[in-house]
């Protein structure tokens, strides 16, 4: 029999922003990736990092880690970055929950940021959808107390279902309140899928909410 074996090459990724995770060391001292100490902010799926190059070229105190599992975005994160001469964000091709676990220790991020995560809308794939219950609970640790977790969908159901299950988590406090969400955020960078979903007349949902410090 035939076999034809189809092979999946990546493109290559030669820049001092990238980060193969499978390379990673365990808990790699991000101060010395950096070259700093500055605090670590992390974005989830960050497509062709539009939002994080904008983000760190305003806040050049903070670090950030900009992270995909799709080899392509992650390769036109670094030339967008690099382009904008940043030296405060790396760009990491992994898979989020195992970055995480691997590579970031408990209470280490300033800020998390998950725009447009993939909606799967149809019913019988939601199970698949990066940010549920069981996800909350799993990144609550390793935000700092004070830490701010923005999420932001065009897919109505994916966003309430967000702000809903946020809004029982006693562990976090809503910085949009008394709304659960909005669909305006001044000063908020518009993403590319942002703003493809606009262009369609769709409405973004923004929802904000900070891990609440020990009283
Ligand atoms: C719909 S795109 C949105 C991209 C960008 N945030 C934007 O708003 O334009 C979702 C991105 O998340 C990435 N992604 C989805 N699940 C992921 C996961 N578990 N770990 C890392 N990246 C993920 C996908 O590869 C894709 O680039």
């Amino acid at each position: 029999m035939l076999q034809v074996a189809i092979m999946h090459t990546l493109i290559p990724i030669e820049s001092p922003l990238f980060l193969s995770g499978s390379e990673l060391d365990e808990q790699p001292a991000w101060a010395m990736i950096f070259g700093n100490r500055n605090p670590l902010v992390l974005e989830i799926g960050c497509g062709i990092g539009d939002f994080v190059v904008a983000m760190a070229t305003r806040h050049p105190e903070l670090n950030f880690i900009a992270l995909d599992f799709y080899n392509k975005g992650c390769l036109k994160s670094c030339k967008r970055a690099e382009r904008a001469e940043l030296t405060n964000v790396r760009i990491v091709r992994d898979e989020a929950r195992s970055f995480i676990r691997r590579c970031l220790a408990p209470a280490s991020l300033q800020a998390v940021f998950i725009n447009c995560p993939d909606p799967w809308p149809k019913r019988y794939q939601r199970k698949r959808r990066l940010v549920n219950q069981e996800f909350i609970s799993f990144l609550e640790p390793y935000l700092q107390p004070g830490a701010i977790l923005h999420f932001a969908t065009d897919f109505d159901d994916y966003g309430i279902d967000v702000a809903n299950l946020l809004r029982r988590q006693p562990g976090f406090e809503n910085l949009l309140a008394p709304d659960h969400w909005r669909h305006d955020l001044e000063g908020y960078p518009r993403t590319k899928y942002m703003l493809k979903f606009m262009a369609e007349g769709k409405e973004i949902y923004f929802v904000q909410y900070r891990r609440r410090t020990a009283e």
